[in-house]
């Protein structure tokens, strides 16, 4: 049975904007869930609320209204103006339930990467040598177990990031929150920390949530997505279901499926002069490896219509292709229907594009 670790329910964060009258805000009535094991990307653009939304978790923010529960306890509550908050001390250890990666790794320059590590366990009990023990050993855990006595300047952007996942995991946080980790990153960088994420996420077990602007590095890794904006999650699911099945105009704009629907419609309506009664223009979305061939063969040998393909694209989400053609479907309105439920039977997904109309459905 999946288990919650993060549990939201209308959340609020509203911020005094001094003589107005009117507060920001950030963060508008928000729940959400997160569940052990998942890498829960949240995006959106700058200024959403995503920072706001996952400092809530740890309590760096108090919401204004709302009810925080993690890995099965309330942390904070309120509720028609009645608060209810963890005491000082108990706050302090469940913030060390959950780590923290920024998007500019906040390490301590004039100490050496093996120090910052340490400096992350000063409150723990354990003694002095099991602390260096402890620190070495995470280190080894981001491939860093040889770097320890250098200092944060003389590592790569890439590399001080790895020294912050080792020293955010240094209490053994069963949740990891990755905020922006990889903005000010190059791709080969980028690319690396992720596989780093993925790998702490399916080794120990980590939950981690992935707050980004960059719907690349949500592809890569997270199972879930929620997309913000103004503050409200206007749209939550699998990462397949929001790259297949968006619904908001600004998710496929964040996931590109906006622009790939516009340069296919663009294409068809030059080779198209006129709709033609016995054509369908149709987008596929499926999973898996290319089917591009077999189905046009099938479909004209069992249903007696004709496939053309006139734009394809194959995307990796978490190492899985996704293809999505734009069809050209002609022969009889009957076989054409035929085909249309043979598609969706062998799990295509089957919409149709209207040439007539600006935009896409
Ligand atoms: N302490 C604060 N006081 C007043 N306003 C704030 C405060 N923190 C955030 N805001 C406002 O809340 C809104 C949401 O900001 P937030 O930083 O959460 O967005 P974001 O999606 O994380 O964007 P970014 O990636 O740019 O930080 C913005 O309008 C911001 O100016």
């Amino acid at each position: 049975m999946s288990e919650t670790m993060i549990k939201l329910d209308n959340i609020d964060v509203f911020f005094d904007k001094g003589k107005e009258p009117e507060p920001i805000k950030a963060v508008k009535n928000v729940s959400l869930e997160v569940e052990k094991g998942d890498i829960y990307g949240v995006v959106g653009y700058s200024g959403a609320g995503k920072s706001t939304l996952v400092r809530v978790f740890n309590l760096l923010q108090i919401p204004t209204n709302g009810t925080v529960t993690i890995n099965g306890k309330v942390v904070f509550e309120k509720q028609s103006g009645k608060e209810k908050i963890l005491s000082p001390k108990e706050l302090r250890a469940e913030r060390r339930e959950i780590g923290m990666i920024f998007q500019h790794f906040n390490l301590l320059e004039e100490r050496t990467v093996i120090e910052n590590v340490k400096f992350a366990l000063r409150h723990s009990k354990l003694k002095d040598k099991q602390i260096t023990q402890r620190a070495q050993e995470l280190l080894e855990l981001v491939d860093l177990g040889n770097r320890g006595n250098a200092y944060p300047t003389e590592l790569s952007g890439g590399q001080q990031q790895r020294v912050a996942i080792a020293r955010a995991l240094a209490n053994n946080p069963e949740i990891l929150i990755s905020d922006e980790a990889t903005s000010a990153l190059d791709p080969k960088n980028t690319t690396q920390i992720l596989e780093l994420l993925a790998r702490l996420n399916k080794e120990l077990g980590l939950t981690i949530v992935l707050i980004t602007h960059e719907m690349d590095a949500v592809k890569k890794v997270a199972n879930k997505v929620a997309v913000m904006s103004s503050g409200e999650i206007i749209e939550r699911g699998t990462l397949l279901d929001i790259f297949t099945n968006s619904k908001s105009a600004l998710t496929k704009e964040l996931v590109g499926t906006e622009q790939n629907s516009q340069e296919a419609i663009t294409i068809l309506k030059q080779s198209l002069t006129k709709s033609s009664p016995d054509a369908t223009v149709l987008r596929l979305t499926y999973q898996g490896s290319s089917i591009e061939d077999p189905i046009a063969t099938k479909l004209y040998a069992d249903f007696d219509v004709q496939t053309s393909i006139i734009y394809g694209n194959v995307e990796l989400l978490r190492s899985t292709p996704v293809g999505t053609l734009f069809v050209v479907v002609t022969g009889e309105s009957e076989n054409r229907k035929r085909a249309v439920d043979y598609l969706n039977k062998i799990g295509v997904k089957v919409t149709e594009i209207s040439l007539d109309e600006e935009g896409t459905n």
